[in-house]
């Protein structure tokens, strides 16, 4: 198989921390699945380690086959975090996001889909994401919804911060398939009003309620049609 170089760099000019780069959507996809495709199997690689029982020597191993990799990787390197990159026709991708980013093993990564109520996400969460034995941490359910709260806020068409997000947790939400929802209750000037929730086969485990702001001066664009 032949490797190809990747074309991704930033262009000269940054807003607000977002990152204005013009490499073509067809070329952010295309290296989007190959980094997506590492991210799954580093996500397999947390999980096989939380869970492996092998002998010792074999761990010792595995730990220096490992140190080679990440020095293979090394070699060209980000000087920073990944941010946020957007291009000329409005592609935006985030790789190195907690809980959306491609190229990131920690995030699950959540899929969040906008619809006319708001935005959901369906995910399964595995031992990675474990607190109380058997339970989501209950750091990683607050995660999680931020984002998708946040998300619902921006409502593709301008970008919101969390203010106060406030959490209510109704019981232990097991590892395991779960739903997330989040949707607009109100608006106010620049403050936006988000519900969400997340729910187990027997319902809702998790609820919160938050204040999401748009930055004075960051504009707002025309609604998008739902997908
Ligand atoms: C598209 C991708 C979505 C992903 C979303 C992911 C969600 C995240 O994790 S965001 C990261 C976590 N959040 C942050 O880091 C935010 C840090 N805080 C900030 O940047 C600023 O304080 C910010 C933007 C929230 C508000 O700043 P600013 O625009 O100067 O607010 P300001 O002009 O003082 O107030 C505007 C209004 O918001 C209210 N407000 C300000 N801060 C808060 C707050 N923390 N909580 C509730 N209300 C607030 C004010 O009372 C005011 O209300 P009113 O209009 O009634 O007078």
């Amino acid at each position: 198989m032949t490797s190809r170089q990747p074309s991704l760099r930033a262009s000269a000019w940054q807003a607000g921390g977002f990152v204005r780069d013009d490499t073509p959507t067809a070329e952010v996809e295309r290296r989007e699945a190959v980094i997506e495709s590492l991210a799954g199997t580093v996500r397999d690689l947390i999980d096989a380690t939380i869970r492996t029982t092998v002998e010792d020597d074999e761990v010792h191993r595995v730990r220096d086959d490992l140190a080679a990799l990440v020095d293979r990787l090394r070699v060209s390197q980000l000087p920073g975090p990944a941010g946020v990159r957007y291009n000329t026709e409005f592609r935006s991708w985030n790789w190195g996001n907690a809980v959306v980013g491609a190229a990131n093993g920690i995030a699950p990564p959540l899929r969040i889909v906008h619809d006319s109520d708001g935005c959901h996400a369906d995910v399964v969460l595995g031992a990675a994401y474990e607190g109380p034995p058997g339970l989501v941490h209950g750091g990683v359910s607050a995660l999680l919804l931020d984002h998708i709260m946040g998300e619902t806020a921006s409502g593709r068409r301008r970008t919101a911060f969390t203010g106060t997000l406030t959490m209510r947790y109704r019981r232990g939400t097991p590892l395991g398939p779960l739903r997330l929802e989040g949707r607009i209750v109100g608006e106010e000037r620049r403050k936006i009003f988000v519900a969400g929730s997340i729910s187990d086969a027997d319902g809702v485990t998790v609820e919160a309620e938050g204040v999401f702001i748009q930055p004075a001066g960051t504009p707002t664009a025309p609604e998008r049609p739902s997908t």
